[in-house]
């Protein structure tokens, strides 16, 4: 230690002669600059290391930023087509059916209409809040467009899927939703389709589920109607 607090390190090395055991030579060296320089920069590798986890974290945000959407935290579109390919191939590969179901919500212009967009708003928001509370930890959810949701089902059969489906359809139904002090009746109208019967690609399967949607809205809408 030096008198200003620093530590100082040496190096002994001793060498002995085979010719003469009595002798040995001894070799001290000053290796302080080389220690502190390994310190320093074991120091730096710490701070990059952190840098370098701040960056993982933001770059993990970005990314689930870009794939939710903003009112209902639900998954966007953008991220359906990704997600659907990977669920299709695992459903191929282990022979497992998929369902597809598409919700949504009935008369809703008349509700902005009445109400005003933000209370329209907030009924979209409540309505994805009960349809993930009723379903199950491997059902994946999306706001597929204004009003409307597509939940992906995986290792589902179609009376599995209907049972579902008519869960979601009864909780909204009987949702208590007040808007601006108002009781409000909110149904929906849901479509599903189920791979391999209904189609094999993630467009076919979600026009399947529309198509189904279309014939549930015609028929009187707040019904679930398989495709
Ligand atoms: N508040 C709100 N309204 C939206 C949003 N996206 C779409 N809408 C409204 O939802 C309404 C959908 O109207 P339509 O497609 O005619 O459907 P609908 O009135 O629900 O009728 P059906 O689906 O046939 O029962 C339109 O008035 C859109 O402006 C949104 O993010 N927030």
């Amino acid at each position: 230690m030096t008198d200003d607090g620093h530590c100082q390190h040496f190096k002994l090395q001793a060498a002995f002669s085979d010719s003469d055991p009595d002798s040995c030579l001894l070799v001290m060296q000053d290796i302080s600059e080389l220690e502190n320089a390994i310190e320093l920069l074991k120091k730096q590798n710490e701070q990059l290391q952190q840098r370098l986890a701040t960056i993982e974290q933001l770059k993990n945000r970005i990314r689930e930023q870009s794939i939710r959407d903003p009112l209902t935290n639900l998954y966007n579109r953008r991220f359906l087509n990704e997600f659907m390919e990977r669920e299709l191939a695992l459903a191929r590969r282990n022979q497992k059916p998929l369902a597809v179901v598409m919700l949504d919500l009935d008369h809703f212009k008349q509700l902005n209409d009445q109400f005003g967009h933000q209370t329209g708003d907030k009924v979209i928001e409540m309505v994805a809040k009960h349809l993930l509370r009723q379903s199950r930890r491997t059902d994946v959810l999306f706001r597929y467009g204004g009003e409307e949701f597509l939940v992906i089902l995986p290792n589902t059969n179609a009376s599995q899927a209907q049972h579902l489906a008519e869960n979601w359809r009864v909780h909204v139904e009987q949702a208590q939703v007040f808007a601006k002090h108002q009781a409000v009746n909110i149904t929906l109208s849901a479509g599903i389709s189920i791979y391999p019967e209904h189609g094999s690609t993630a467009f076919n399967l979600i026009q399947a589920a529309d198509e189904a949607l279309y014939q549930a809205k015609a028929a009187g809408r707040n019904q679930v109607v398989m495709c």
